[in-house]
């Protein structure tokens, strides 16, 4: 198994009271799932993806990546989870602005002290992927949704990291850019990609092995292998 959820409690402080965004939240992810998390606006997706990417602390429970605890890491050591195995695409996509489409995909490759030229060569096969060879140069402050969105993707998994994360990652694209970034996920679920993507569209879940409900703070499987959920438990199971 690649990451373990168990009893994952998580809560927000508003004011002086606290808000509870997952209760007793259970999750298994298996190398080469593919994995979309839907639910109500507000209901905590983007809290658990953060979770997932050892971004956010959590306040109970254990969360295990290769039977390793990350929750007992130090906080350089969980810089080091994310570094090497995680992947994030994030709504806003967090690019450099002020730099070109190489630099912004060379740069998790440079966080890993990799030495230039096999830099370079990851760079351009992912370049090549994606279809961006031909505005590696431009920077990214000229390009158009659609363009940034991929060079987001080329940047998470340039790395080849062990889960990608994608936050609404066709949000605010048309349905020919949609399509051609779904059949990019395609692509790298066939290649063995772990990922997990949080999603209001129907499409892209159903693109999915697994497609889970975030609802009353836990997640329930809509469709997949229901064997792979503790937290059904308590809530019917839609299939
Ligand atoms: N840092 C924070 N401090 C306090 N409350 C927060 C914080 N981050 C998120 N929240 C609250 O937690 C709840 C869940 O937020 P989250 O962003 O995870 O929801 P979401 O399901 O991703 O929503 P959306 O679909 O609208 O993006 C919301 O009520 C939000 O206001």
């Amino acid at each position: 198994m690649l990451l373990e959820l168990s009893g994952i409690t998580k809560r927000f402080k508003n004011g002086t009271k606290y808000q509870e965004i997952l209760e007793n939240l259970d999750l298994r992810i298996y190398e080469g799932d593919s994995i979309a998390i839907k639910g109500k606006s507000g209901c905590g997706k983007s809290t658990l993806l953060n979770i997932l990417g050892g971004l956010l602390p959590f306040d109970e429970g254990e969360m295990l990546f290769k039977s390793r605890n990350i929750s007992t890491l130090t906080v350089n050591e969980q810089a080091e989870y994310r570094r090497k195995n995680v992947g994030f695409v994030t709504q806003n996509f967090h690019l450099l602005d002020d730099r070109n489409v190489y630099d912004n995909i060379a740069l998790p490759l440079q966080y890993l002290r990799l030495p230039k030229k096999l830099v370079k060569s990851m760079v351009e096969s992912v370049l090549y992927d994606l279809e961006i060879e031909h505005i590696m140069k431009r920077h990214i402050s000229t390009l158009s949704g659609g363009e940034r969105q991929r060079v987001a993707i080329a940047r998470a998994i340039v790395k080849k990291p062990a889960i990608l994360l994608a936050d609404e990652p066709t949000g605010s694209l048309d349905e020919e850019t949609e399509e051609f970034i779904l059949k990019i996920f395609d692509k790298l679920h066939q290649k063995g990609m772990t990922f997990v993507i949080v999603t209001h569209d129907d499409t892209v879940s159903s693109h999915c092995q697994h497609i889970y409900e975030l609802h009353h703070k836990k997640l329930r499987l809509f469709r997949g292998v229901a064997s792979e959920i503790n937290s059904l438990k308590d809530e019917p199971l839609v299939l």
